[in-house]
């Protein structure tokens, strides 16, 4: 299991200095949505620059132009791009080809998909093998969690890598990590704590077992 922090609302001089601070527990770094929106793919080349020994991944959320726009991210430096689960099948298959390409994967975010059962089944058809279970910042605030779907995903993919996202912390990672995903992304559960040092220092040390 693994520890992907989630970098959304830090410009890139934040960001680097966090990441220095907390480099030893973190497994991979996001470049989150908002991240990317405000520093533009130089966030994810200074990344790449300052931490080559950690994955990256640049939650690009893609709808459409699936190849043109994972190539961004790749070029950039990123191991890891995301797309919608929800959009067309073509732009998912778009990412694929691009991913064949440049020897890269990408995540299939579940936010907001309905019928997951059917759509799961279909990705896995397409030859998906990356799901992120995902319930986003603004749903959270209904108070809405990705544990039930973390669930159900991991009872019908036969062959998908397993990530899991939505207002997971310290306090609730347990939950999650006996669920066996292949990676817990937690975001403001560190970035927003008291100490963002030991949240990573608590949670990374819980996923790895210390
Ligand atoms: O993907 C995310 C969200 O849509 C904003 O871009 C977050 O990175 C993801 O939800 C993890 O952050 P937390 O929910 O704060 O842990």
């Amino acid at each position: 299991m693994k520890l992907q922090l989630a970098l959304d609302d830090l410009n890139l001089f934040d960001a680097i200095n966090l990441g220095q601070e907390v480099r030893d527990y973190v497994d991979i770094f996001e470049i989150g949505t908002p991240f990317i929106l405000k520093e533009g793919t130089d966030a994810i080349r200074e990344f790449r620059k300052y931490f080559p020994e950690k994955e990256i991944l640049a939650d690009t959320k893609i709808v459409d132009a699936g190849k043109y726009e994972s190539q961004l991210a790749f070029e950039a430096g990123a191991d890891y791009c995301t797309v919608i689960a929800i959009t067309d099948d073509l732009t998912i298959a778009a990412c694929l080809e691009a991913c064949k390409e440049y020897e890269k994967h990408v995540f299939v975010d579940t936010i907001n998909t309905p019928n997951l059962d059917t759509r799961v089944a279909t990705l896995e058809n397409m030859n998906v093998d990356r799901i992120s279970v995902h319930v986003g910042v603004d749903e959270q605030t209904l108070g809405r969690t990705p544990l039930d779907e973390l669930r159900q995903v991991k009872r019908i993919a036969n062959c998908s890598t397993i990530s899991v996202a939505g207002g997971i912390d310290v306090e609730t990672i347990d939950k999650y990590i006996a669920e066996e995903p292949e990676i817990v992304i937690v975001g403001s559960g560190i970035t927003n704590a008291a100490s963002p040092v030991g949240a990573a220092k608590t949670i990374f040390n819980k996923i790895h077992k210390k």
